[in-house]
């Protein structure tokens, strides 16, 4: 099959022009001989096997069908509960008016990164409805921010929480529970309480909320992929149901293309199937993403936890054998400050990056001239990269500016750029709620068949697992000033601590 050099699909355009043959043939080499499974996506199929569940976040977009009876019931329920949230949204701002809400949200992670990446580049097209106070750190100063900036008799406080088991946001969930207590008095706070969770259980258990104040996802979807699901309502209060809608569209979308096409010609498997060759052919430890216009200055940290807590795996898929090479560490930030930043590393270093490059064709403001610039910055970068210039050139472009030879050939040496550094170029045709649900959907597929290419699962994060227990066991150490079962460095640094936390 010849290799497609661009392809065009919901709304964005991908340009595979800046890679080398060796890199497309391998990556259509290797996708060719992997089992397609993206129909098990919208199946009962278990692709979760360490926790053992299907993946079912292409079920939560609106539209989305089942492809057997468990997973068209998964549907139906994760579009009713979208339902249900959104009028209880409208309900909420219709009933707040002209005095408008503070949404006091709490949430770590996938409970996070997303609304806020999407939050930041809505708002750039769209006033919020409503004022947000985001809040993920066990950072004092972080929450007391978020609540001396928010009025009480309007608040609500969302606690955005799949497992409802992740410390930093229950304990921010009683930080503003009491401070919400203090405002408008404990019965009416514990109304203006929203649990977001596959865990109504534990919701329930904790804080006592009734059934009208849960908005419910399903532990089969991850963390990093639940943006979709009741997981995102801040997104409906802020921006509303029409735009939410489009949100959706677009990811649906991009689930069709993905669905209904074969691996090595499709935007999500080309994407995969070039990171892949990169790293396990070419052995590139590094992938750098640069995204170009403010309205993206959220969605490095987005990006980076959906890529990274998804493939940085060293175990098989069936828990069996030790896989050696995965997933790339991600750096990433918004285009034109990134190039002045780490842009040098990908020109000059020693060891190449490769590089993935999201524009937007078309300008969201009226400085079309300007926009032209940036766009001209983000295609200047990717063609420094992939033609570089040599020494010879710099030599002769010096020496005609009337340097010495000698100087020139010293000075060719530092300005030369190797070239050959691959780039794929992502064009949004338009900044809006469609093509940012399109480009979501893109990386959430692409990471996914990245880490079938790496034999991987890519919807577990046991290491984070591990963190958060050692935390909960050395804040027990630190409470009862007993360091006994815990590491010795872990012991040693708890004698510098308690003579130096107070
Ligand atoms: O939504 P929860 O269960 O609070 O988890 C928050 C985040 O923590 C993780 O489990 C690990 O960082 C992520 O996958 C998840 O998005």
């Amino acid at each position: 099959m010849p290799t497609p050099k661009t392809i065009d699909t919901a709304g964005l355009r991908l340009e595979f022009t800046r890679h080398g043959e060796q890199a497309l043939a391998t990556a259509l080499k290797t996708l060719a001989a992997l089992p397609n499974k993206a129909q098990d996506l919208v199946s009962k199929t278990v692709l979760n096997g360490s926790e053992n569940r299907p993946a079912w976040h292409v079920l939560s977009r609106l539209g989305a069908k089942g492809f057997d009876a468990p997973s068209q019931a998964a549907a139906d329920f994760l579009q009713a509960e979208f339902t249900r949230m959104a009028d209880w949204v409208d309900q909420r701002v219709e009933q707040a008016g002209a005095e408008g809400l503070d949404i006091i949200h709490l949430g770590a992670g996938g409970s996070e990164t997303p609304m806020l990446a999407l939050h930041t580049a809505l708002s750039v097209l769209q006033t919020p409805r409503c004022r947000v106070h985001w809040v993920a750190n066990l950072d004092g100063a972080t929450i007391d921010a978020a609540l001396a900036a928010a009025k009480p008799e309007r608040s609500w406080i969302i606690i955005n929480s799949k497992s409802f088991r992740t410390q930093e946001v229950m304990r921010n969930a009683d930080i503003a529970l009491r401070w919400l207590g203090d405002g408008i008095g404990t019965d009416k706070a514990r109304q203006r309480l929203v649990a977001l969770t596959a865990n109504a259980e534990l919701a329930l258990q904790r804080f006592g909320l009734p059934a009208n104040q849960i908005f419910r996802s399903l532990p089969e979807i991850g963390g990093r992929f639940s943006l979709w699901s009741a997981h995102g309502m801040v997104l409906l209060l802020a921006f509303g149901r029409e735009t939410v809608t489009q949100l959706h569209a677009g990811a649906h979308d991009m689930d069709q293309h993905f669905l209904s096409t074969p691996l090595e010609s499709s935007a999500p498997g080309l994407m995969a199937g070039l990171s892949h060759a990169y790293r396990v052919r070419f052995g590139l430890p590094l992938l750098s993403i640069g995204l170009y216009g403010d309205a993206f200055s959220r969605m490095p940290l987005y990006l980076q936890q959906l890529l990274m807590e998804s493939l940085g795996k060293s175990t098989s898929a069936d828990g069996m054998q030790p896989v050696h090479v995965s997933g790339p560490a991600v750096i990433s930030g918004v285009g034109t400050p990134v190039q002045h930043t780490y842009f040098q590393l990908l020109h000059q270093a020693a060891v190449p990056v490769f590089h993935e490059i999201v524009a937007v064709a078309h300008p969201w403001h009226r400085h079309l001239r300007e926009h032209m610039a940036l766009l001209a910055n983000a295609l200047g970068q990717a063609d420094a990269l992939w033609n570089g210039k040599d020494a010879s050139s710099w030599q002769t472009e010096l020496m005609a500016q009337g340097m010495s030879p000698e100087a020139a050939a010293r000075a060719a040496h530092h300005r030369a750029c190797p070239g050959g550094r691959p780039s794929t170029f992502i064009w949004m045709e338009r900044l809006s709620a469609y093509h940012l649900g399109a480009l979501l959907a893109l990386y959430e597929h692409r990471t996914v068949v990245e880490g079938w290419l790496y034999g991987i699962n890519p919807f577990d994060q046991w290491g984070v697992e591990l963190g958060k227990t050692l935390a909960t066991k050395i804040e027990n150490a630190l409470l009862s000033q007993n360091a006994q079962g815990l590491s010795p460095e872990t012991a040693a640094s708890l004698d510098y601590l308690r003579t130096h936390s107070n």
